[in-house]
């Protein structure tokens, strides 16, 4: 498996005039746990996705390395499982219809064995045939980590990633992610301890917030 790198050259993010964030120069590598953190509206979920190329610095570049060739944006989405606040499932779908639909717009092939053995890992199996509109809240973050996963992606960003689950669906999360902390590249934004103790380096976005001056 190829490594996988992110590098965040002079990254500064304004809204309207309010800074976000200004300055960030960092490099991720694959093999590792990063946390971004920070009090409520810091910037946690704007650099995720900026990382994620949903949304555009102010300045500086995001720079994405698959081994040591530079991932055009437009073939990103093939190398990212993104968990979010912000990604909505289709409602009247079922888990597995969810599933497949998001592969063929993607682009990848379905993988049915593996889609059933992430589905069953994260306990949702049974209710995979079940349109979304009926699942509880922490029912639907279990299936968007499968959606993350599902096209074994190198990088994975996590925000926010074990919001509205239980005890043993938070141990669920950390167990698939220390499987993969070898050859994934992970990305969490959290202010949960128990989500920032997995990461061996921590970002505080607090200290990204002079003007310059
Ligand atoms: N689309 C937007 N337009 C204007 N301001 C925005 C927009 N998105 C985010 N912001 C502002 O950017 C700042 C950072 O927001 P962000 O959601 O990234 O913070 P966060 O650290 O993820 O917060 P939380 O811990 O509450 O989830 C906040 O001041 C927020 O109001």
């Amino acid at each position: 498996m190829n490594s996988y790198s992110v590098i965040l050259e002079n990254l500064v993010k304004y809204f309207g005039r309010r800074l976000v964030f200004n300055g960030i120069d960092r490099r991720f590598d694959s093999g590792n746990i990063y946390g971004v953190a920070g009090p409520n509206g810091s910037g946690k979920s704007t650099i995720v996705k900026i990382i994620a190329n949903l949304i555009s610095p102010t300045k500086g570049k995001v720079i994405h390395l698959h081994g040591d060739k530079k991932i055009n944006y437009e073939h990103l989405h093939n190398y990212i499982g993104f968990v979010s606040p912000y990604l909505f499932l289709y409602d009247e779908f079922t888990a597995r219809e969810n599933l497949l639909y998001f592969s063929k717009i993607r682009g990848i092939d379905y993988d049915e064995e593996y889609a059933n053995f992430l589905l069953s890992e994260l306990n949702i199996y049974k209710r995979k045939d079940d349109v979304i509109r009926g699942y509880s809240s922490g029912m639907k973050q279990r299936l968007k980590f499968i959606f993350a996963l599902i096209h074994n992606p190198s990088l994975v960003i996590l925000d926010e990633p074990t919001s509205n689950l239980d005890t043993p669906g938070k141990e669920k999360v950390y167990e698939i992610i220390d499987k993969n902390r070898n050859d994934k590249l992970f990305i969490i934004a959290s202010n949960e301890e128990s989500d920032l103790s997995l990461c061996g380096e921590i970002i505080n976005l607090e200290n990204f917030k002079n003007n310059g001056i």
